[in-house]
């Protein structure tokens, strides 16, 4: 991303983000309510456009007809009440030529799905695993979980880290995660990304900002927007 700025109507949502990720990394996206994560991501997937900027994955400009090199994972459920699991993975299958049905399979089995259930009887928590499910069986280079844990309870978000960590394939993929679940999700993480109002705060390895803060991530989000 070079010098992006995203502005609705009135309000200044991106204020000038330069930002290269490393392919092969995991990329905590991190900040408070509306500094910008959803919109970053949503430009990543290539659903929104800059006001101004380039943005490029894997050198081409992210737009619908590129949508094949990434797999987005939205915040609101998209997926249909009346499908059964089985029947919701046919569906989203059906759109995607690098949809690999193993993983699917194997990924339900981990995550404790049963195929057969409705949708709409999944509780929350299984409702976020079958969004997870239908976004890591694709094999592309890049995939966006926007708030992949929201409404989760705590061994739920470590099932799902530890699916997510064991799925990643980190010679081909980069996976960026926005979250609020710090304290769950550190040790996935490779890079972290700490925005504020619009505006990167801190971008690093997680190494890197742990050793020169002496501190957790968690702890940083403290000093960061405490
Ligand atoms: N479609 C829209 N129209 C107008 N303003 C918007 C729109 N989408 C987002 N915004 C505003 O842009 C800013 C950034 O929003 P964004 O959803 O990207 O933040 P976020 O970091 O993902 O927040 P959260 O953690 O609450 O999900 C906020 O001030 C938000 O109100």
């Amino acid at each position: 991303m070079q010098g992006i700025h995203k502005k609705y109507l009135l309000k200044q949502a991106i204020n000038g983000i330069d930002l290269q990720v490393q392919k092969g990394r995991i990329v905590g996206l991190l900040g408070p309510n509306g500094s910008g994560k959803s919109t970053l991501l949503k430009m990543m997937a290539g659903l929104i456009y800059p006001t101004s900027g380039t943005i490029a994955v894997n050198g081409r400009v992210p737009d619908v007809r590129n949508k094949h090199h990434v797999a987005y994972l939205p915040e609101l459920d998209h997926l249909y009440g009346w499908m059964t699991v089985k029947e919701t993975l046919r569906f989203v299958s059906s759109f995607h030529q690098d949809w690999q049905p193993e993983k699917a399979a194997a990924m339900l089995q981990a995550l404790e799905l049963d195929e057969n259930q409705k949708v709409r009887n999944l509780s929350k928590g299984l409702r976020a695993r079958l969004k997870l499910v239908l976004v890591l069986s694709r094999q592309v280079p890049l995939i966006l979980l926007d708030e992949p844990f929201s409404g989760i309870d705590p061994s739920s978000r470590a099932k799902i880290i530890r699916s997510i960590i064991s799925e990643f394939q980190a010679e081909e993929q980069t996976i960026i995660l926005s979250t609020h679940s710090i304290n769950e999700s550190e040790p996935m993480f490779d890079d972290v990304i700490f925005l504020q109002q619009g505006r990167i705060r801190l971008f690093d390895t997680a190494e890197s900002l742990r050793e020169e803060y002496g501190c957790s991530l968690e702890n940083l989000w403290e000093k960061v927007y405490g």
